[in-house]
């Protein structure tokens, strides 16, 4: 080949080269310019509560959401402020609705977290409940330039939960054959559950999050809320935390499965040396929480942390499914659904309740549960500004 002719190739080599990057420049240019263009917010839902923030996100198409994804799945690589729960990925047609929880208290670190981020600025307003949409508005607003759009956190808890309902396979679940002891101790058989939509209302919903809402649920937009409690979730973990070395809400939990509430609690047998039978009270029944601590001179000795854990994890779970019993008479339901984050990995809670609202409704009422416990009211959010997934 001669020199001219090498040259010549040489030059059309570099020319391409040259032309095929400007041609990549531009499509990239491009992509960023759709981006600013368009504003990211309505593809996420959030709820802030007493405890916990929650965080859904709608992925479309892995290029649209781009930044903010990576850094979602990177934050929770380094299990830094959020966490996702990976598990409970739900596909919708078109993408996937992501799930994120983090504490309440940690929310300024991930406004900072983002902040370094420069993916915020595709994001200008975003659906958010709870009453965190309230409390937090002006901090997003100031910082990162992002207008909360207030959601109120029953409707949206409504919402989400009628999606789950309808769109997710296997979603509920209650337990068979309920037969336990009351340390929440019991055989029962977690069993998926079918509702058609023409037997679903009137339903009882019993959110337990930091505190309990109690709704009554007549159709997917009618609702009143019938009544609640300030001993909640939040109770149980401010509890944990004051009376045992516990200092996470997931480290209570294992110590709960390995306590002995037996240690804490006094019994009818306690009391009676045996059963009350002339009120069918047999000998373990639970006659009052922490009762025996109330008769020692040094309440801790032979009691472990995690009998501490279980006791009061009996004790919440108790009473919630007391007060979710009286109610749903009182509102003429026979089926009590219980979602929020205190049942989140808490099958000694879900089967305890399952067990209570059994009990005391002599079998005629039942308790349903669901994998998306703790996620409605975000989902709700989300819901509002995407119609379409309805
Ligand atoms: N990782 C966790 N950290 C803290 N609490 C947790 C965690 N996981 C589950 N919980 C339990 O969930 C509860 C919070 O539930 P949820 O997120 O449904 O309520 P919230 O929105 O924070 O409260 P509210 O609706 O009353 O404002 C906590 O009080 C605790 O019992
Ligand atoms: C205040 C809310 C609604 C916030 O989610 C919740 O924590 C709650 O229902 N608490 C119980 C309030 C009551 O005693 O009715």
């Amino acid at each position: 080949m001669s020199v001219a002719t090498r040259f010549v190739l040489a030059a059309i080599t570099v020319v391409g080269l040259v032309v095929l990057r400007k041609r990549k420049l531009q499509k990239l240019q491009a992509r960023i310019i759709y981006h600013r263009d368009k504003d990211l917010g309505h593809h996420f839902g959030m709820d802030v509560g007493g405890t916990l923030g929650k965080l859904v996100y709608l992925e479309k198409d892995a290029v649209e959401l781009g930044e903010v994804h990576e850094y979602l799945i990177e934050n929770d690589k380094y299990g830094k402020s959020a966490q996702r729960d990976a598990n409970m990925m739900l596909q919708v047609p078109g993408g996937h609705i992501h799930f994120l929880r983090f504490e309440t208290t940690k929310l300024e670190q991930v406004v900072e977290f983002v902040l370094h981020r420069c993916f915020h600025r595709d994001i200008r307003t975003m659906p958010c409940t709870g009453g965190g949409a309230f409390k937090f508005s002006k901090l997003f607003e100031d910082h990162l330039g992002i207008n909360l759009q207030k959601c109120d956190e029953l409707s949206c808890l409504i919402q989400g939960l009628s999606f789950v309902m309808r769109h997710v396979p296997d979603e509920c679940y209650t337990f068979k054959n309920v037969s336990m002891n009351h340390q929440g101790m019991g055989q029962a058989t977690k069993t998926i559950i079918h509702t058609p939509a023409s037997e679903l209302y009137p339903f009882l919903l019993v959110n337990i999050g930091s505190g309990v809402s109690i709704l009554k649920v007549s159709s997917e937009t009618e609702y009143t809320r019938v009544s609640g409690t300030s001993l909640g979730g939040g109770t149980y973990l401010g509890l944990c935390k004051l009376l045992s070395k516990y200092k996470s809400f997931d480290e209570a939990m294992d110590a709960s499965i390995v306590g002995d509430s037996n240690t804490v609690d006094m019994t009818v047998g306690d009391i009676y040396g045996g059963g009350y039978s002339q009120f069918k009270l047999s000998a373990d029944t639970l006659a009052s929480s922490f009762g025996k601590m109330g008769t020692k001179y040094e309440p801790k000795v032979g009691v472990r942390d995690e009998d501490v854990a279980r006791s009061l994890l009996i004790m919440i779970t108790t009473n919630i499914g007391q007060v979710a019993y009286l109610s749903a008479l009182r509102s003429n339901t026979q089926r009590i659904y219980f979602c929020g984050n205190f049942l989140r990995q808490n099958e000694i809670a879900s089967r305890q309740l399952a067990y209570a609202i059994d009990y005391w409704s002599k079998s005629k009422m039942e308790a349903q549960f669901f994998h998306h416990e703790g996620f409605f009211g975000a989902l709700g959010a989300l819901l509002a500004h995407n119609p379409e997934l309805i």
